[in-house]
């Protein structure tokens, strides 16, 4: 009975991530980029993770970083898993020995934004990581609360697919029912305001995804 992982991103605060853990998910995002309002530094991130409890993974999140920004990082949170959003090459994304997960920014014509290429040939590019972040194009590079059309994504990839993208409670089943991915990610759609989580939301999002996989055993 597989159970679809569920990926909280963009946490900054203690009583935030209390709640994130007391509904099960999976893993935690925290933002190394420091353009963004969820951004941390390395020795904030290393707080937070510390009161991870074992079985959730904390991941360190990066916009085409230098060596060292990324080193800052697991020089505290050694055994975080690095998620990179920019134009990073594949070695550039293994040469830490982490697990890492790769972003594909998703166009309206199916292209990957910032790539010359389809989303299967830019999964296939990037096998060797554990999984590929699927995000809807935007100004940025992510974080940015918009889905893309999730039709996209329904096909076969080198990679097992991590749904993101302007997720929340309300959609969420319908994105996991048109992709059937690994896990789903997110960051706005369990937010008040921009950086700012809320309790309620982070609950329903749960219970959303536990419905949709309740829904998809008893089909
Ligand atoms: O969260 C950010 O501010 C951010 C900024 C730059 C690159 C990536 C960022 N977030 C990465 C994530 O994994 C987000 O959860 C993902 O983009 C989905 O965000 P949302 O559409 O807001 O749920």
């Amino acid at each position: 009975m597989i159970r679809t992982r569920i990926k909280y991103c963009g946490l900054t605060r203690e009583d935030d991530l209390a709640v994130a853990i007391d509904c099960g998910v999976d893993a935690i995002g925290f933002v190394a980029y420091a353009r963004s309002p969820r951004f941390v530094g390395a020795a904030r991130a290393a707080e937070l993770a510390e009161l991870l409890p074992p079985f959730v993974t904390p991941v360190v999140l990066f916009v085409n970083p230098t060596r060292d920004e990324v080193a800052a990082y697991l020089d505290l949170i050694p055994g975080a898993t690095l998620q990179f959003h920019g134009d990073e090459t594949p070695a550039e994304c293994g040469q830490f020995g982490n697990p890492w997960i790769k972003a594909a920014r998703v166009a309206a014509d199916g292209r990957v934004a910032g790539a010359d290429c389809d989303l299967a040939s830019y999964a296939a590019r990037y096998v060797g990581a554990r999984a590929i972040l699927l995000d809807a194009h935007s100004d940025g590079f992510g974080g940015a609360g918009k889905t893309f059309d999730w039709r996209l994504a329904s096909g076969p990839l080198a990679l097992p697919v991590v749904l993101s993208g302007g997720l929340d409670a309300s959609n969420v089943g319908a994105g996991m029912a048109a992709v059937t991915p690994l896990a789903v990610d997110v960051s706005s759609g369990i937010e008040r305001s921009r950086g700012i989580k809320d309790a309620d939301k982070m609950r329903s999002f749960a219970a959303a995804v536990r419905a949709a996989d309740d829904a998809r055993h008893r089909a």
